[in-house]
């Protein structure tokens, strides 16, 4: 998969360059696939800047499945809010708990004989997880263009968000990992990378096989939905059968409906990972 445009490696310097500035950090994932849609680097970058962890997009994952990844960063000790960027749902609690944490390190600045400051909020995460749709939702206007596409926010500015706390306007990219394979899938699958940048018929026929292994999903759910038996279990056939079945043989529109399909929900709204045990 080719997928890593120049201006995420320019974002990655500037991202650690602010990482340096922030004494809170928001890192936003999407809920479906919360591993893949974080960095290796991550805990190395931020040291020990505050962290809070943002699953957006919670809308899109079953209750089930919220629970167990609440329970699975609760165990980690990791501060988790569930969030819609779209609707706002999360947003006054991020708010909230920012402003929390900003108190925080000012305590510490006058413990210190510091006089207290703003303290600085920046949001990371990967492209087109809802960073921005999140900023906008908190400071309750549209400052940063949220778009249905990734890679569309450049800039960095700082905005004040209340009396004590200032907020980075433009959230920080991080830098995608090109050399793991299987989230890279998973990115494709959720949307959260460019359509060029991948085979969407190899990408669908993954998917498949993992919607066939949801218990919540199965073989049957597909079978239904579109009419066909797919007895041998194999995503590639199954696309190839949907293909002549519906789009003329055509593969790539075949995959397109099924990528589309589960983006919608239409087998459910589920997560693709779930916490490791
Ligand atoms: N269903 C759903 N859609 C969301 C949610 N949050 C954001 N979106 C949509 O996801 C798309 C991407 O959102 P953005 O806010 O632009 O994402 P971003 O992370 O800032 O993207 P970049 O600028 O590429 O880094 C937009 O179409 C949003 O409307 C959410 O919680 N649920």
């Amino acid at each position: 998969m080719q997928w890593y445009p120049g201006h995420i490696g320019k974002a990655e310097k500037e991202l650690k360059e602010q990482l340096k500035l922030m004494d809170v950090v928001i890192e936003v994932r999407d809920a479906r696939i919360p591993l893949s849609t974080t960095h290796p680097e991550m805990d190395s970058w931020l040291g020990n800047r505050k962290r809070i962890l943002v699953l957006n997009r919670e809308d899109m994952i079953s209750k089930a499945d919220r629970n167990a990844w609440a329970a699975y960063f609760s165990r980690q000790g990791m501060k988790v809010i569930f969030a819609n960027g779209k609707l706002g749902m999360g947003s006054t609690k991020l708010g909230r708990l920012a402003k929390d944490m900003a108190a925080n390190v000012n305590i510490k600045r006058r413990a210190k004989g510091l006089l207290p400051r703003a303290v600085r909020a920046g949001i990371v995460g990967y492209p087109n997880v809802g960073k921005s749709s999140l900023i906008n939702r908190l400071l309750k206007r549209r400052m940063c263009p949220a778009a249905p596409r990734p890679g569309i926010t450049r800039d960095l500015k700082w905005v004040r968000f209340g009396k004590d706390l200032e907020l980075l306007d433009s959230p920080g990219i991080l830098p995608m990992r090109i050399s793991d394979q299987t989230a890279a899938i998973k990115l494709a699958m959720c949307d959260d990378i460019g359509e060029r940048s991948y085979d969407v018929a190899d990408v669908a026929a993954v998917l498949v096989q993992m919607l066939i292994r949801i218990p919540s999903v199965g073989a049957k759910a597909l079978q239904d939905r579109y009419k066909i038996d797919n007895d041998c279990l194999c995503g590639k056939t199954f696309v190839q059968k949907l293909a002549l079945h519906l789009f003329s043989g055509d593969t790539h529109q075949a995959a397109f409906r099924i990528l589309a399909d589960f983006r919608k929900g239409k087998f459910g709204w589920v997560a693709l990972e779930r916490p490791p045990r």
